[in-house]
């Protein structure tokens, strides 16, 4: 049965706007994620996804209403235990090769001893097993971002916030690498949230939402999708 993993109820997101004023970037958003949920967020650069997304991570915190993670315990385990999350701009710790940075969630959990072989079997899984040992300095942004989606695997979390993270990928190999991802994560209950301006890949979600100008609206596009 769906587990409720996230509740948001009538967020709202304002920041200072430089003057005495301030900025609303999300409005009155209620939302929730449900375990195996595939969810596209969409809408023009600006909209506020990111600011949601950060929202939905425990990574920020909402001027108004509430936000609640029922089916993912404690705030202090939510990351890198529970969510993974993968970021817009590059994220690896520069000092540690590619399969380390895949590693390194396992690391700080405690799973010391199956950390190398899950970030081996990650490379494998993505056709990446000749970067493992290379720097970040070394890979390319569409490189980079692939090793992240593969960290942000790595601890088997149950939920995945995804910040366009096909966006440095030409639309073939975005395409073939974004299968993969949706294979590997089939039959697992693991919940996938991909802010996106990629149509392909919005297209194989089962739920869209839609932001613009701060007000979302969510929309089922698959029977019985979360
Ligand atoms: N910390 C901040 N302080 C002030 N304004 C912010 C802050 N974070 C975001 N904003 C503003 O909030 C608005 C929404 O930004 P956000 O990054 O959420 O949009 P987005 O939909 O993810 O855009 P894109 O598709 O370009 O990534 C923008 O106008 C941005 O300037």
């Amino acid at each position: 049965m769906d587990e409720t993993l996230v509740v948001a109820s009538g967020i709202g997101r304002d920041f200072p706007d430089g003057t005495a004023g301030r900025t609303t970037v999300l409005r009155d958003v209620d939302c929730a994620i449900n375990s195996g949920a595939r969810i596209a967020l969409v809408g023009p650069s600006g909209s506020g996804k990111t600011t949601l997304l950060h929202i939905l991570g425990g990574l920020d915190r909402p001027t108004n209403g509430q936000i609640e993670w029922p089916g993912l315990g404690p705030f202090e385990d939510l990351r890198p235990r529970w969510i993974g999350f993968v970021f817009q701009s590059p994220s690896l710790f520069p000092a540690l090769t590619a399969a380390q940075n895949i590693s390194l969630p396992m690391i700080l959990a405690g799973e010391l001893s199956s950390a190398d072989r899950t970030a081996a079997l990650l490379l494998d899984t993505f056709g990446l097993d000749e970067l493992a040992d290379k720097l970040p300095e070394e890979l390319s942004g569409g490189q980079a971002q692939r090793i992240a989606m593969a960290r942000a695997l790595a601890i088997g979390p149950k939920l995945i916030l995804a910040d366009e993270p096909t966006g440095q990928l030409d639309s073939v190999t975005a395409q073939l690498f974004f299968d993969t991802v949706l294979s590997h994560l089939e039959n697992t209950g693991i919940a996938l949230v991909v802010a996106t301006h990629d149509e392909a890949v919005a297209a194989r979600m089962a739920t869209r939402w839609t932001m613009e100008h701060g007000r979302l609206t969510l929309q089922s596009l698959q029977t019985g999708a979360s």
